[in-house]
């Protein structure tokens, strides 16, 4: 396992076009050995083609490309000694489950007891050893992906595995069990991982850390937990989590306090006066109905009810702006449609002009 770093890397794919044009604006980043990072966004924000960097498919327009701190900006994709994991599954038809396993070692010279011994510890890792014999091909598309990813697994020196929407051509009922079988033998074999998804849920359910993009450029990186409970800004705040986080226009008073609807609203912590538009996030999970009037209590009124699995998701008005909680379906809907919501100090963030306002 390898680290790669990207060094003030950007790209445009037109030249001559200026830098707010560049399908991946010049930035810095770095992805630690043996973690699993999962690249996310919206159709065209630059994930395809940061990969493509990575792999080597692409030279980007600027910048370096660092593998353990070796420039291999120049270099070609057989160079790299990565492992890739595209959206259809890429096996060997024609070779059994063990075959294909055991081709990349195959290729590096390895003798065949060390070739079995591996090819048989990655197979139970994968739940492939008791099909080891049978012809790839007929494989369910799930398992064909899992012996892509096996393939780069069984080579101990891959500097990394490249993954592009590998649970595209999965059916919706398989996903979940893939999305945690991948997890769980990333956690095992450690290899560094980079995984493109333009899907939130997955990559959060999936990688160590996650790395949110739009228009080329990084908006944040960092944990699942923390892009949940402290989005840098409202972009990251509406793509990450469902439903999307709420934010409410909020008036400035005096000292940094704020008012929602003309009453007294208390905020993670303060807002300084010089800047601009103020809103407050708050995620649907942490909107409280209650009964009694308290600290942090407006009133509010039910606007709809949906059903999200397990939970329910209220749509409701307070001071004139919706909002949603998610609340146990358990808990059932309130009884009038008029009723008090709390928004908890510490889970209630200030924002301007779209950021996150850093705690002094
Ligand atoms: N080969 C190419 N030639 C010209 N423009 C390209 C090429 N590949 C990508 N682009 C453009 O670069 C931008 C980033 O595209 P990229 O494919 O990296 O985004 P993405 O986030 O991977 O999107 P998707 O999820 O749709 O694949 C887009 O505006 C796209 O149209």
């Amino acid at each position: 396992m390898t680290q790669l770093d990207i060094v003030d890397v950007g790209h445009t794919y037109t030249h001559g076009v200026d830098e707010e044009r560049w399908a991946l604006k010049p930035l810095e980043l770095t992805f630690e050995a043996g973690k699993t990072y999962a690249l996310v966004g919206p159709s065209g924000c630059g994930k395809t083609t940061l990969l493509n960097i990575l792999s080597g498919l692409v030279r980007p327009s600027q910048g370096q490309v660092l593998f353990d701190g070796a420039d291999v900006t120049a270099l070609p994709t057989r160079a790299r000694n990565i492992a890739q994991v595209f959206q259809f599954p890429v096996i060997y038809q024609s070779m059994t489950v063990y075959e294909n396993l055991a081709f990349p070692l195959q290729c590096r010279r390895w003798d065949k007891a060390r070739i079995d011994a591996k090819v048989h510890q990655v197979a139970e890792a994968l739940d492939l050893d008791d099909r080891l014999r049978q012809p790839a091909r007929r494989l369910t598309a799930d398992d064909k992906q899992l012996i892509s990813l096996g393939r780069g697994l069984v080579r101990d020196d891959v500097a990394a595995v490249l993954m592009d929407e590998p649970l595209t051509v999965i059916d919706p009922q398989l996903k979940h069990s893939l999305r945690r079988k991948i997890r769980e033998i990333t956690e095992q074999f450690r290899p560094t991982v980079i995984y493109v998804t333009h899907d939130q849920y997955e990559a959060m359910s999936v990688a160590q850390e996650v790395l949110v993009m739009k228009d080329g450029r990084a908006m944040q990186q960092g944990t699942p937990e923390q892009l949940f409970e402290a989005p840098s800004s409202t972009y990251v705040g509406y793509f990450v989590g469902s439903p999307a986080m709420n934010f409410l226009t909020v008036d400035r008073e005096a000292r940094g306090t704020v008012t929602l609807g003309g009453r007294p609203l208390a905020v993670a912590w303060d807002i300084p006066e010089n800047v601009g538009e103020a809103q407050v996030g708050i995620r649907p999970e942490y909107v409280e109905i209650v009964t009694e009037p308290g600290p942090n209590t407006f009133p509010a009124t039910l606007r709809g009810v949906r059903d999200h699995g397990p939970q329910r998701v209220l749509e409701i008005e307070v001071a004139g702006q919706l909002i949603r909680a998610k609340v146990p379906r358990e808990d059932g809907v309130p009884a009038s449609e008029e009723f008090l919501v709390q928004l908890p100090r510490a889970k209630t963030l200030p924002y301007a002009d779209g950021r996150l306002i850093l705690q002094s």
